[in-house]
């Protein structure tokens, strides 16, 4: 089982909070200055994919400290109990086996003694075998003709994964073109549904619940829609796909279970890409590329499970984000990857990060008394430069950064990569730097300044620096390196949530909106007066009657 540690009450963390008192003054252009090596020292290569954190406020003690941190907080012990299928996801009573979906490797997973592997390949070849069809032609739509356009139907983690990974691979794409519903908003189905034939369409309904009412909500208009153009109900079968864990919601919907591609409780929704919820990407760039996806994320596994933490990817961007959550005090975390096909990287990791540690109660059930998951936020670069940078460079709030870049392009166009990488580059060290005093007063000097004109605009212009970054350089974005991208991410959401002694794999928080949304719907029937809630609650919802 997972330990129990209150991480504040380590050794190590005393430790860290009396080193925290000697790094907070230093300058990291000064750390840099001292030591010629740093490069060499604060970075990692593994496959295509380079990590820099030598950008870091920390010295070789602070990364000591941090990896015995995680020593006596059971990390190693954790990430055991979680590969060999261990009910780790307490609250719940589940095993936590994204991992076994991507287990290329095919050795046993057991869960309550069974080997779940054959379950997971049997599933791929149902997903293979369909998807080929789909993109080859030979599966005919109900009037005999080919699909060329697949609505996903998902919301969360079935929707996000897909959405994200399909368009950061975009460059691997076939024809179909690919449509993603998720908003129970009717602009969002209406609008998808203006740009699609029934003759034509696939839609797949991914829920792992089958119960979610913005996907019901969406299925069921998608499904009316089909009907009222002509089709009968037994041509829903070739236009209706369903990937979810509740078999008996599927037929309920009527969706044939044939068309029913399974995955399992131990699958949590914002690590079930991996899982039938893939089958988008699978459609979208050929099942040889999705298995690639695998792949990458399989050597990333077998990379964090058994290298050493001084070593590992994912713990040291975990023990770095920890210290600057817990130490410096920062609340977020910016994911800004110099990529336009990632440009949904930081929204699937908003989901991935946040509804996995944003969390307040201790696995010993109490609340903390420190901060937990960072508030995840981020845009691709440039576009983030000239929107929200200035806060990061000369705002009061410090905020790490993760500049994430390919150094192929899959649009060689021009000058437009250099320029693309200048700007990743210039980022990163203009964040670090800053610009002193002296250099702003020599510039305005130089630019025929008087001297009263240079005091008054001087403070302005200078930058204080010190800002830290990682850089994830990577070869290429291709299937295999972006699934490595996507499991480091993960498991580094997987140490922070050990260390700080929360359940990473459950999503409480997100059950009371929907329980009170299920209570108020049907009083949004009729125009009575509402008078049960709160004066506010009951005066919106009075609003609303009455404008409708
Ligand atoms: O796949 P579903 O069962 O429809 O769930 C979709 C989403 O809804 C919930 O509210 C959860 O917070 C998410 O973790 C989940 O991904």
């Amino acid at each position: 089982m997972l330990p129990n540690v209150d991480f504040t009450t380590t050794q190590s963390y005393k430790y860290l909070a009396d080193h925290y008192v000697d790094i907070a003054p230093k300058h990291l252009k000064d750390l840099f200055d001292a030591d010629a090596e740093r490069f060499k020292k604060f970075s990692l290569q593994f496959d295509e994919i380079l990590l820099d954190y030598s950008k870091n406020r920390i010295d070789e003690e602070t990364l000591a400290l941090l990896i015995q941190l995680a020593r006596e907080c059971g990390v190693k012990d954790a990430i055991d109990a979680m590969f060999s299928g261990q009910k780790i996801n307490v609250t719940e009573g589940r095993p936590v086996l994204h991992v076994a979906l991507r287990n290329r490797s095919n050795t046993p997973v057991l869960v309550d003694g069974k080997d779940v592997m054959p379950d997971v390949n049997r599933v791929l070849d149902q997903m293979k075998t369909f998807s080929e069809a789909i993109i080859s032609g030979e599966w005919k739509g109900y009037t005999g003709k080919p699909i060329t356009d697949v609505v996903n139907i998902g919301i969360g983690g079935s929707d996000l994964g897909p959405v994200m990974v399909t368009e950061a691979l975009k460059a691997y794409k076939n024809h179909l073109k690919m449509h993603f519903v998720s908003n129970v908003d009717g602009t969002h189905i209406v609008e998808t549904l203006k740009s699609v034939n029934p003759e034509t369409t696939l839609f797949l309904i991914a829920s792992k619940t089958f119960t979610t009412q913005e996907t019901m909500g969406n299925a069921h208009s998608a499904r009316d829609w089909f009907i009222a153009a002509g089709a009968k109900d037994e041509d829903v079968a070739k236009h209706f796909a369903a990937l979810s864990t509740n078999a008996e919601g599927v037929a309920k919907f009527g969706i044939d279970t044939k068309n029913m591609f399974e995955f399992w409780d131990w699958v949590g929704g914002r690590y079930s890409l991996w899982s039938a919820i893939g089958l988008s990407i699978a459609l979208s760039i050929g099942f040889e590329n999705f298995t690639e996806l695998l792949a990458g994320a399989h050597a990333m596994d077998n990379h964090f499970k058994s290298t050493e933490f001084e070593e590992n990817l994912p713990a040291i961007l975990a023990l770095v984000g920890i210290w600057y959550n817990n130490f410096f005090d920062s609340e977020t975390e910016a994911i800004l990857p110099y990529d336009q096909y990632m440009h949904r990287f930081a929204a699937y990791f908003q989901q991935g990060d946040m509804e996995s540690n944003g969390k307040y109660v201790s696995r010993a059930g109490n609340p903390v008394d420190y901060s937990t998951g960072p508030i995840i936020w981020g845009e691709p670069g440039t576009n983030g430069q000239h929107a929200f940078y200035q806060l990061i460079h000369q705002g009061t709030k410090l905020i790490p950064c993760d500049f994430i870049a390919p150094a192929q392009s899959h649009n060689p166009l021009g000058e437009h990569h250099n320029m693309l990488l200048s700007n990743f580059f210039a980022q990163t060290e203009a964040l670090m730097n800053g610009k002193t005093e002296e250099v702003v007063i020599d510039e305005l000097k130089k630019a025929g300044k008087s001297d009263e004109e240079i005091a008054k605009i001087a403070p302005f212009k200078v930058f204080e620096g010190n800002r830290p970054t990682n850089s994830i350089l990577v070869k290429k974005i291709t299937p295999r390196t972006l699934g490595s991208l996507i499991a480091m991410y993960e498991h580094k959401i997987f140490v922070q949530g050990i260390i700080w002694n929360i359940y990473s794999f459950d999503q409480w928080g997100v059950e009371l909106g929907k329980q009170l949304a299920g209570k108020i719907l049907p009083e949004l029937k009729g125009s009575e007066e509402i008078s049960s809630h709160d004066s506010s609650t009951n005066g919106l919802i009075n609003q609303y009657k009455a404008w409708r």
